[in-house]
C-alpha cells in the first residue's frame, strides 16, 4: 500500500450525512446507512486502516422550522447549517491527520467537506468526478437545487447569500479540476470557459483515455505530485449502466473501471486527504440496482484508500 504523504498513521475519520436537502428527491438520505450496512468499514479495517466513526450525523436536527427560498435557492438555511456542521467536522479529521472520508447525501454537502478540508490544506487541490459541474450561481441556477451550486460558492462567486457568511471563498479556479462531465448547464459552460477552469469532459475521456487525461488533471492540480487532494466524487459521473441509483443520471458516463482507475491513479500519488462519495440514493430502482450503486461506492473508496488488483 502507498504512503500517505499528508496523513499521520493510517486513519480514516468517517463522516456519514445523511442529507437530502439539496435536491428535491427523498431517499439520498439514505445512502451513508446502506454503504456502512454494507459492509465498508470492515472492508477498510481489512485494507490496513484504523476507522473512526461514531455514527451517522444528526443532520435532520438542524432543519430550520421557516425556510423560504432565497430567490431560486431551495432551502438556503437548511443546507447552509448542515455544512457548516460538516465543514467543522471535516476539518477536525483532516487536522488530526486522519482521512476524511464523508458518505453523501446530496453533493450541496461539498461546501462542507471542501471548505473544511481547504481550512487545513489552503493549497490542497480538489478533482471533481460527476457528470455535472454544480457551479451555478443562485443567478444561474434554474432548478435551484443547491446540489447543483456547491462550487460557485466555493470559489467565491455566489455573491452574498444570507446565511452563508460563514463559507468564505476557499477554492481558486486553478486547484479545481473536474473529471466526467457530460450534462453542463449553458451559464455554467460560461462560467468554467471564463474563469479557465480545467474540465475533462466525457468527449476528452473518449479521446485520450483514462489514463492519460489523469496524468493531465493531476499535472494540473498537483503538478510535483506533492498537493494535499480532495476528491469530491458524485456517483453520477459513471454511466447509470454502473451507478444506476442515483438522483441525476445522464448517459454516456465513465465505465467501471474508469471510475476506479481515478480513484486508483490518486491514491497512488499519496496525497489523499479527503474523498466524498455522494448521491448514491438507495430508493430509485429495484433491489439489485440499488446493491449495484452501494457497491460500486464501496468499492471506489477501497480504491482510494489503496486497494490494487494486484
Ligand atoms: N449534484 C448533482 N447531481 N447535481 C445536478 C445538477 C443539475 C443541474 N445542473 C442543476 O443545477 O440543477
Ligand atoms: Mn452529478
Ligand atoms: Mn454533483
Amino acid at each position: 500500500m502507498s504512503e500517505y504523504k499528508y496523513l499521520k498513521g493510517q486513519t480514516v475519520g468517517v463522516i456519514g450525512c445523511p442529507f437530502s436537502g439539496g435536491q428535491p428527491r427523498g431517499g439520498v438520505d439514505l445512502g451513508p446507512l446502506r454503504i456502512i450496512e454494507y459492509g465498508l468499514l470492515d472492508q477498510l479495517v481489512d485494507l490496513g486502516w484504523s476507522v473512526e466513526f461514531d455514527g451517522h450525523r444528526k443532520l435532520d436536527k438542524l432543519r430550520p422550522t421557516y425556510d423560504p427560498d432565497i430567490g431560486k435557492l431551495k432551502q438556503p438555511r437548511f443546507v447552509s447549517k448542515v455544512c457548516r456542521e460538516v465543514s467543522k467536522t471535516v476539518e477536525s479529521y483532516v487536522r488530526k491527520g486522519q482521512l476524511a472520508l464523508t458518505l453523501g447525501g446530496d453533493h450541496s454537502l461539498a461546501m462542507g467537506t471542501v471548505s473544511g478540508t481547504f481550512a487545513v490544506h489552503p493549497d490542497a487541490a480538489l478533482i471533481w468526478v460527476d457528470a455535472h459541474a454544480d457551479i451555478n450561481t443562485p443567478d444561474t441556477t434554474v432548478s435551484g437545487n443547491i446540489h447543483g451550486c456547491p462550487v460557485s460558492f466555493l470559489l467565491g462567486i455566489a455573491g452574498k447569500i444570507e446565511g452563508f457568511s460563514w463559507l468564505k471563498p476557499c477554492l481558486k479556479p486553478e486547484q479545481l479540476v473536474y473529471i466526467g462531465l457530460r450534462d453542463v448547464d449553458p451559464p455554467e459552460k460560461k462560467i468554467l470557459r471564463q474563469y479557465g477552469i480545467k474540465a475533462f469532459s466525457m468527449h476528452e475521456v473518449d479521446k485520450y483515455g483514462i489514463g492519460k487525461v489523469m496524468e493531465m488533471a493531476l499535472d494540473h492540480v498537483c503538478p510535483g505530485r506533492d498537493t494535499p487532494i480532495h476528491l469530491s466524487f458524485d456517483v453520477d459521473g459513471l454511466d447509470p449502466t454502473v451507478a444506476p441509483s442515483t438522483g441525476t443520471p445522464v448517459r454516456g458516463g465513465l465505465t467501471f473501471r474508469e471510475g476506479h482507475y481515478i480513484c486508483e491513479a490518486i491514491s497512488e500519488t499519496g496525497c489523499l486527504v479527503a474523498v466524498d462519495i455522494m448521491e448514491v440514493n438507495p430508493t430509485l430502482q429495484d433491489e439489485v440496482s440499488i446493491e449495484e450503486t452501494v457497491t460500486v461506492g464501496c468499492s471506489l473508496i477501497r480504491s482510494c484508500l489503496g486497494e490494487t488488483l494486484l
